[in-house]
């Protein structure tokens, strides 16, 4: 797993790594290291501009300099805001020749040091100028100019970096936001930080808890999934949630509703029933893909939460809660519960999203006492117990109609098989977004090719030798 610290928690903890290190040691380290990528990048050409910003970021970006010139690079730099640029990193950069210019013209690489860490919004007028004229690659110092780090928000002009080159440790910018390839400087931060604020899971992470059939177990053994989503008007959610359920592992799969049909045809290993109460025995539900929000349907939802097995509540099954709190009480608080809106859904549940998605599925997981997935093309997914999980897609091929179905049969299988339900509602999105990502190849698929993909997208995270 892979932490991600916010920008106050890394602000406290250089602050003492600076209190035993020499002055400047901090900044010439994490200088070094935005020169030795940036010589990667260029790859033998040698002209290197600088936009350098009013603080330590753009003093970094000056040393960046310092090093370059010190290896033959031709450097120049702008000045956003002379009067405040980095004193000593500008004494130095002039001192081995480095020029000011007023513009960054014929550069093979353009060091991005206008704000860092302090930044807020988006990039002031007189730094988008500069920026909207960029015909070269760019390194962004820390992190990408303009766009927020805690959060992720970009609000207008920013910096679209190639690489970003950063220090000490990931910060939540670089899981939410498009930062190009991310490299990270160690500047001897981490003996000074605790638990991180979020988490990402790494491909290993996903395959050694997808859970995979032993030599003792059999159909039961590893979780019989419930699904009850679609109807007779719209039978294609179901098949889609209850095929992923029963791509995602080897255990069983109950359908009850009333596309019962459609998804025998389908899915002719499937159990199908018309209704919840002939279901059988179940060790999750999947309740709302495709449902609608009558009274028939919030009678299933009811009777859904109130078995008390791990739920995972999607789609119709959001928009009836939002409408009908009194739902709520069909609950034990303690039965595991999943809810994945979609910003539209998250608004009818908790209000506006913002711009601060980790904030708000936080707010929604505490309000729920439940695991909060919100979707998008970086997926949030908060616990309860305040463990955030973010799941960022590298292609948007997923927004797809039904690829949500797909997503929630994938939850409730790894809910049925036991996982922890963060960590079902993290593995499931990652592989949902790798089955995504295999399927299109660089084409737009429907949801289907999405679900037909899940086999080798499951495949490519687990482990070769198991
Ligand atoms: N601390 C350390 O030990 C180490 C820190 N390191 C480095 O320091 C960086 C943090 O530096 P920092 O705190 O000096 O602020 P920084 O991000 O450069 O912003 C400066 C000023 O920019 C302005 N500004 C704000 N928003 C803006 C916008 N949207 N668009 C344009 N301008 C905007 C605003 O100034 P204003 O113009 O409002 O006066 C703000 O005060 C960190 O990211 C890392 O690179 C490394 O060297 C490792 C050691
Ligand atoms: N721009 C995007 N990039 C990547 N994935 C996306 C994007 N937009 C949506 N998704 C993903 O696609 C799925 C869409 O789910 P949902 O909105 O419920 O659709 P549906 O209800 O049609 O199934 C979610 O898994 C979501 O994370
Ligand atoms: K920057």
């Amino acid at each position: 797993m892979r932490g991600l610290w916010t920008t106050e928690r890394v602000k406290a903890a250089e602050e003492r790594v600076m209190a035993r290190v020499p002055e400047g040691a901090l900044m010439r380290r994490a200088a070094f290291g935005v020169a030795t990528v940036a010589l990667e990048v260029l790859a033998g050409r040698r002209r290197v501009g600088l936009l350098v910003g009013a603080g330590n970021n753009g003093g970094d970006a000056l040393w960046a300099g310092y090093f370059l010139r010190r290896r033959g690079v031709a450097v120049s730099a702008v000045l956003l805001n002379p009067a405040k640029a980095h004193a000593a990193g500008l004494a130095a950069f002039r001192r081995v020749g480095g020029r000011v210019v007023e513009r960054l013209t014929g550069v093979d690489l353009v060091i991005d040091g206008i704000v860092g860490l302090s930044a807020r919004g988006p990039l002031r007028p007189d730094a988008a100028e500069h920026v909207a004229h960029l015909d070269a690659p760019v390194l962004s110092v820390d992190l990408p100019s303009g766009v927020d780090p805690d959060t992720g928000a970009v609000r207008g002009p920013h910096v679209r970096p190639a690489v970003t080159v950063t220090f000490g440790c990931l910060k939540p910018v670089h899981a939410l936001a498009d930062c190009g390839e991310v490299r990270l400087v160690d500047i001897g931060l981490t003996p000074e930080l605790a638990g991180p604020d979020l988490l990402e899971l790494e491909v290993s992470d996903v395959g050694a808890a997808w859970p995979v059939p032993g030599p003792t177990d059999d159909k039961y053994t590893q979780g019989v999934t419930g699904i009850a989503a679609g109807s007779a008007t719209y039978p294609g959610a179901a098949v889609l949630a209850t095929g992923a359920a029963l791509l995602a592992t080897s255990g069983m799969v109950r359908y009850a509703g009333a596309a019962a049909e459609g998804v025998r045809a389908r899915w002719p290993e499937a159990i199908c029933t018309g209704t919840i109460t002939d279901a059988g025995r179940v060790q999750s539900w999947v309740v709302g893909p495709g449902l609608g929000t009558g009274l028939g349907a919030e009678a299933v939802l009811r009777s859904v939460l109130e078995v008390g097995v791990p739920v995972c509540a999607d789609a119709d099954a959001i928009t009836m809660l939002a409408n009908n709190p009194d739902l709520w009480d069909a609950r034990d608080p303690d039965t595991p519960l999943v809810l994945t809106p979609h910003d539209r859904e998250y608004e009818r549940l908790a209000g506006e999203v913002g711009d601060d998605r980790v904030a708000a599925a936080k707010r929604a997981a505490d309000k729920f006492a439940a695991v909060v997935l919100l979707k998008g093309h970086t997926t949030v997914i908060a616990s309860p117990d305040g463990r955030v999980l973010v799941n960022r897609a590298r292609s948007s091929w997923a927004a797809t109609a039904g690829s949500g179905d797909v997503l929630s049969g994938l939850i409730g299988a790894l809910l049925a098989a036991g996982l922890d339900p963060l960590l079902a509602a993290g593995c499931a999105a990652r592989v949902h977004v790798l089955a995504a990502e295999l399927a299109a190849d660089g084409a737009p698929i429907p949801a289907t090719s999405l679900l037909a993909a899940v086999p080798d997208a499951i495949r490519a995270v687990r482990p070769l030798t198991a």
